[in-house]
């Protein structure tokens, strides 16, 4: 059923004449408009268009995949909820470039002309000014057509990659000397050649031909001469390539890095920021590149990675990310990965390789790169010229994906633990705030950055105002020109669901549309994603989860059916479209309700100080003097008893653990309760040899037979690691001693040192959880407002409204990304409504039973789940939801009083 066989990919890849309006290189604006008028206008492209059926209603529970960490409005006043929670007691009674250098000329297919020249000031960006690097205006880029289905593949997009891997992520065949033993001559192992590649190809069909002939002898000649030839070519490509990079190593010349890039990519020249990143590289600084997406990055690390002795490790924060870019690394470097949900024999072997110095580029996640034994690897015996932080910008919890693992890269432990030479961070959205936190962290000096522009300048943005007719807007908009025409679009949407439902609307419609989110079996995900890039499915209905590493090149639309939650995640999503440089358009429906909502979602991960409190309570129950003790905390019972999410748990320990004072550290997370059958042995007789299953014998309670213990206190009562307990029952299962069984996933640590007052400590912690929760509500209220200042622009005489919505976009994000993110953005929420306060009065009485905080009424009342008070059970409530549009802090004030009403009117009552 999930096969591509809906899909009706033979249109989109006809290969009609390219489009007859190649818009003219984008000119330099002299100066962004910094301020687009908000002039009210009728929206025309949507929200007047007639009204086909209502799509679905979205079911209560929503599954929404963006990212999420902790969020909300104006800080809170500091709630004293000691004596929370309040038990009701029985009675009766949710081509930019700071240095952007230029706003391209913007053009509506119906106004363009060739001379229409807006010009930019060259507002570069100067965080700290006289220290960055003065960055050159970019040069223009020759605007190619957009991606047509009706495209002539005339000249198909340059696809110079010589020598490139086979994509089977094994990745790389053949081995380059990178460390400079010339003479050495390379296996034969030439399957990532291109061009062996076809001649493999070209002598399989001759080969069948022969055999069919009779012709056997001269055709085994033919064959050991073709293999000498492919050696050849192999070997004089291998030793070119050495002698460029001995070139390199001799003198990091623009030419000589030129000519490198040249044989093995088989790119004429560098893009912007490209040789600057790989001099100062080279160079032996750390450096801070911001480059957009698809501007090439990645190569900003493979060169140095050939040039330099050591490894270079690549730090990035999605296994699907690594494995992508393993595929992409070219074929003379060995590359390997290491991530946590890897096989034990796999990581095995990777580890070999790297001990051998096989592997050159070391993919690996940030928990893996904290790793003891990892680390002592690397302290023993081998070298990291370089580390690569990818997608930097989740090390700040002011970005707009903050990720706690990412915390744990710092410069100092980058370079005392690994003893890195330097290191390079990525990314292609970072506002000023999070690259200075990205930077301090990193220890990368201001002098060090290399900004270019944020946002490409090949994209025609546009908003349109939406409803309750979304999906028939969309239709519209997909029958329209130019998308009708595109043969690769992405659909962006904020709920698992909705990919569902429109792809299943678009199919209906006879639009070649799939599905895709994280709830997705991998091995569909994977396919969808190749139908995609093979335009065997047209257009990909898509959750966050998917675009990351894509590299599409000629993806020539992204539509937003809701808005983005961040500017930072609409510019890497819009980044998914025009990768090679053509035209391409992106368009965004805005609704209030679908905004309200996420508003609501952005405040599902705060917390109270209260729960806070009660969290480091627990956390620091253990004795002090058990400082050994390895600790747990089981994820789902914590999550209830807490009314935490997992990743505010876990956001919470990590700053236990790498904040100003480091109170404990991380163990390996792992499922802590084990139920162990004894089949051969006695447990006696395997306990006289065996100290682990002694104390597993010593811990355990025996029901029905079986052995159930918890392997952190197994593994502290003989000082031993949790992994050697879980190693060694692994062992005697395969010797067919034992079976067993895990569960419960847990957090586990030791603690180092407890907090003199936690309260205190709770109420720092408070503070810093509820900046990043105000964050994640200011970041969403920015991009809202763009939106709808970008709906509001009006045609002019000398702009079309596309071109005038496109400046609006372009110079907000420009804003966003150079100017001050702190700044007042008007919300939409009311403060004040009048029967909040008696319906929240009526919620209390009729769930005298529940024991609530002002945060979790509020949450019910904006219509958001939490584990103590999931949606499955809440929603059904009558006032679910029902105040979404009063802002959050106004609904907790009111809930904080009315709790106390009630508990004086409840203790009155008691008397
Ligand atoms: N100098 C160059 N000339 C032409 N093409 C290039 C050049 N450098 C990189 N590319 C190509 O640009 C594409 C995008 O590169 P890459 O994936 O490194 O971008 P990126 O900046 O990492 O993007 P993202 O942020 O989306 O991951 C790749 O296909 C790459 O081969």
């Amino acid at each position: 059923m999930d096969s591509d066989s809906d899909s009706d990919g033979s249109h989109v890849s006809a290969t009609p004449p390219r489009d007859s309006f190649p818009p003219s290189p984008p000119p330099l604006l002299q100066s962004p408009p910094k301020h687009v008028p908000p002039v009210s206008r009728k929206i025309t492209s949507s929200s007047s268009r007639s009204n086909p059926k209502a799509p679905t209603q979205p079911p209560p529970n929503p599954s929404q995949e963006a990212p999420v960490v902790p969020s909300s409005s104006p800080p809170p006043p500091s709630p004293l909820f000691t004596n929370l929670p309040f038990r009701i007691c029985e009675s009766r009674t949710a081509r930019f470039s700071s240095s952007v250098s230029s706003f391209s000329r913007l053009r509506s297919r119906s106004s363009f002309t060739s001379d229409e020249k807006l010009k930019s000031d060259g507002l570069d960006f100067v965080p700290e000014p006289p220290q960055v690097e003065v960055i050159a205006p970019p040069k223009s880029v020759r605007r190619k057509p957009p991606n047509l289905i009706t495209d002539t593949i005339t000249s198909p997009p340059v696809k110079p990659m010589v020598f490139r891997s086979s994509g089977n992520g094994e990745g790389n065949f053949v081995k380059l000397n990178l460390n400079g033993k010339r003479g050495k001559k390379f296996p034969s192992k030439y399957k990532g050649v291109s061009k062996s590649r076809s001649n493999y190809a070209f002598r399989g069909k001759r080969y069948k031909k022969k055999e069919a002939d009779g012709d056997g002898e001269s055709l085994l000649e033919e064959e050991s001469d073709l293999q000498k030839q492919i050696e050849d070519e192999a070997n004089g490509f291998i030793s070119s390539v050495e002698d460029a990079i001995l070139a390199v190593k001799t003198e990091a010349s623009d030419e000589n890095l030129t000519k490198l890039l040249n044989l093995v990519y088989g790119y004429d020249s560098f893009r912007d920021g490209q040789l600057q990143a790989i001099k100062m590289i080279l160079g032996g600084s750390s450096t801070m590149l911001v480059l957009p997406t698809g501007a090439g990055k990645s190569l900003c690390y493979q060169i140095p990675a050939m040039i330099l002795p050591g490894i270079t490790l690549v730090v990035s924060p999605l296994v699907s990310l690594m494995i992508d870019q393993l595929k992409h690394l070219p074929s003379i470097i060995k590359g390997g990965l290491l991530s946590s949900s890897q096989r034990p024999e796999e990581t095995t072997e990777t580890l070999r390789k790297l001990r051998e110095g096989i592997i050159k580029v070391l993919f690996v996640s940030p928990e893996r790169l904290l790793n003891v034994e990892f680390l002592s690897m690397f302290r023993m015996s081998l070298s990291v010229s370089l580390v690569v932080v990818d997608e930097a910008h989740c090390v700040s919890e002011w970005s707009h994906n903050f990720r706690p693992s990412y915390m744990r890269l710092k410069a100092s432990m980058l370079f005392s633990e690994l003893k890195a030479e330097r290191i390079l961070a990525m990314t292609a959205t970072a506002t000023t705030m999070t690259l200075q936190a990205v930077m301090s962290a990193l220890e990368i000096p201001s002098t060090n950055l290399i900004q270019k522009s944020q946002l490409r300048d090949n994209f025609e943005l546009s908003v349109s105002l939406s409803g309750a007719n979304r999906m028939k807007d969309l239709l519209i908009l997909m029958e329209s020109h130019p998308y009708k025409e595109i043969r690769s679009i992405i659909v962006y949407c904020k709920f698992q669901y909705e990919t569902d439902m429109i792809s299943k609307y678009l199919r209906d419609n006879n639009i070649n549309a799939k599905g895709y989110h994280s709830g997705l079996p991998a091995k569909d995900r994977v396919r969808i994603q190749e139908s995609f890039c093979s335009n065997k499915i047209r257009v990909v209905v898509a959750t966050v989860a998917f675009g990351m590493g894509l590299d599409k090149g000629d993806v020539g639309a992204v539509i937003h059916f809701s808005v983005p939650g961040s500017m930072e995640e609409y510019v890497q999503e819009i980044g998914r479209a025009g990768r090679d440089g053509r035209l391409s358009y992106c368009h965004l429906f805005y609704d209030n309700d679908t905004y309200l909502k996420l508003r609501s979602l952005a405040h599902s991960d705060g917390v109270d100080e209260y729960a806070v409190g009660k969290f480091l309570t627990h956390v620091f129950s253990t004795e002090t003097k058990q400082h050994e003790k390895i600790c747990s905390l089981v994820i789902e019972s914590a999550s209830q008893k807490f009314d935490m999410k997992e990743e505010v748990m876990q956001t919470i320990l990590t700053h236990l653990e790498l904040g100003e004072v480091q109170y404990l550290r991380m163990l390996p997370q792992l499922n802590i309760c084990c139920t162990l059958n004894f089949h051969k042995s006695s447990p006696n007789t395997l306990a006289a040899r065996n100290t682990i299953v002694a104390a597993i014998l010593k811990k355990s309670h025996v029901k029905q037979g079986l052995h159930v213990f918890d392997i952190p206190a197994v593994a502290s009562s003989i000082c031993v690691a949790t992994t050697d307990v879980l190693a060694e029952i692994q062992t005697l299962k395969m010797k067919g001693e034992v079976t067993y069984e895990l569960k419960d996933p847990a957090f586990c640590y030791t603690i180092l040192k407890s907090p003199r007052e936690i309260c205190s400590l709770s109420s720092h912690l408070t503070k810093w959880l509820t900046e990043i929760e105000s964050c994640k509500v200011r970041k969403l209220d920015i991009m809202s407002s763009a939106a709808v200042a970008a709906i509001s622009v009006r045609d002019t005489s000398e702009l079309s409204s596309s071109a005038k919505q496109t400046l609006s976009l372009q110079s907000r994000i420009f804003d966003y990304f150079n100017g001050d993110e702190k700044c007042d953005t008007p919300s939409k929420t009311t403060q004040n409504c009048a029967f909040l306060r008696a319906d929240i009065k009526v919620f209390l009485q009729s769930n005298r039973q529940a024991k609530f905080t002002p945060r979790a009424i509020a949450r019910i009342m904006h219509g958001v789940g939490s584990p103590a008070f999931p949606n499955s059970v809440w929603s059904k409530t009558h006032f679910w939801g029902r105040y979404m549009s009063v802002e959050f802090r106004v609904i907790m004030e009111a809930a904080q009083t009315e709790l106390f009403n009630f508990v004086d009117r409840n203790a009155a009552l008691a008397t």
